[in-house]
């Protein structure tokens, strides 16, 4: 391997007092011009550490003294806020259980579609990139697609658009187009979490999403906010994710929600990932007993895809750990695979984790 000529140069390295000082190579005796500043050299961490992920953070600290000062208060400030200021309340890691500070990933709010570099061809006029519900009028004579309530939410409310019949179900709300704004009191489930949270480490299960406040029956918790896949890539992704998982270093969050019709038959496959980019919700850990929360697939009117949200399914205390069921535990097909143990504590609990065959 050939390496670089090394050069005798102005090093910043601390004092000893926190402060940082300039030591000098030995043929290097006068301060230069153009030597770094050491103000500088601690703005330029500041700006570029936070792009780091965890593993380079931690190896960029151990280069210096002041770079593994500035990566540690880093490393406070994330373990305090894993949602980086995009909820309304800052969402702490907690761990009593070993020294992990917090898990890395990217923070989306809500679900993302997974390429976006898309443009209209074949427009009618170049003005015409409209939305669906302009389209449905134009067709349609007077039909509007979206309500027009003056006021959607609230107690008596007949907006056309507001049905949430039954937890673990299917609803709907006001969304893009509707005449009302985002602060229509029929949209609950489009201003992010709506409840303070925790996330904390649990022996046995990794990191576990926790109530950080008395959580009422029915009121919604969050979205699963995840990157939307098409099938062949969620089954490409899962075979990976079982590979890394087999070392016992990895946990995936990959959620397949199928949606039927009466007959039983599938209609529609969401393929949510959440492991590299999602919202708090990639911590909710499984119980077998079904847990404290339940799914509903929320369908805002004139939006294309329906999001996965969560709901309490009881009053849920504060420090009380967020579960819901995975889905059945079905014996693996792939009978090399090592099973996933549950530690969800529930009487009924089966032992194996569901494992989704996409
Ligand atoms: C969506 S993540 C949940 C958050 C995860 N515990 C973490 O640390 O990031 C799903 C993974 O969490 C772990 N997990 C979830 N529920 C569990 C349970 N009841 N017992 C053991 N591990 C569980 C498994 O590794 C699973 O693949």
């Amino acid at each position: 391997m050939s390496q670089l000529p090394t050069k005798k140069c102005c090093r910043a390295v601390d004092g000893g007092n926190g402060n940082l000082q300039l030591r000098r190579g030995a043929e290097e005796q006068e301060p230069r011009a153009d030597s770094p500043n050491p103000n500088d050299f601690i703005r330029s961490a500041e700006l570029v550490l936070p792009w780091l992920a965890s593993s380079e953070l931690a190896y960029v600290s151990l280069t210096c003294k002041a770079l593994h000062r500035a990566a540690k208060s880093l490393t406070l400030r994330r373990s305090l806020d894993a949602s980086r200021g995009f909820e309304k309340f800052p969402v702490p890691f907690v761990n009593s259980v070993d020294d992990l500070p917090y898990a890395y990933f990217l923070y989306g709010p809500s679900q993302l579609l997974h390429s976006l570099d898309r443009q209209p061809w074949g427009s009618v006029s170049p003005h015409s990139a409209v939305t669906n519900s302009h389209m449905a009028d134009a067709a349609s004579g007077d039909v509007r697609v979206g309500c027009d309530c003056e006021r959607c939410g609230g107690g008596g409310s007949s907006c056309p658009c507001l049905s949430l019949e039954g937890l673990d179900g299917v609803a709907t709300e006001c969304g893009p187009s509707c005449g009302c704004e985002s602060e229509c009191g029929n949209r609950i489930t489009q201003s992010g979490v709506s409840v303070k949270l925790k996330i904390a480490r649990v022996r046995g299960k990794g990191w576990g999403l926790f109530a950080d406040q008395l959580i009422r029956e029915r009121q919604f918790v969050c979205e699963y906010a995840g990157e939307l896949l098409t099938t062949k890539e969620a089954q490409r992704r899962q075979q990976e994710y079982d590979r890394l998982s087999s070392t016992g270093h990895f946990s995936s969050a990959l959620l397949v929600v199928r949606e039927h019709l009466p007959s039983g038959k599938a209609c529609l496959r969401l393929n949510i990932d959440a492991t590299r980019v999602g919202n708090v919700a990639r911590f909710i850990n499984h119980s077998c007993d079904g847990g404290n929360l339940s799914t509903v697939l929320m369908r805002s009117t004139g939006a294309l895809l329906p999001r996965l949200c969560f709901f309490a399914s009881r009053n849920i205390a504060r420090d009380e750990e967020l579960s819901f069921s995975y889905g059945e535990t079905r014996p693996r097909p792939d009978s090399e695979s090592r099973p996933c143990f549950c530690f969800c504590g529930a009487s009924s609990c089966s032992g194996t984790l569901p494992s989704e065959h996409t």
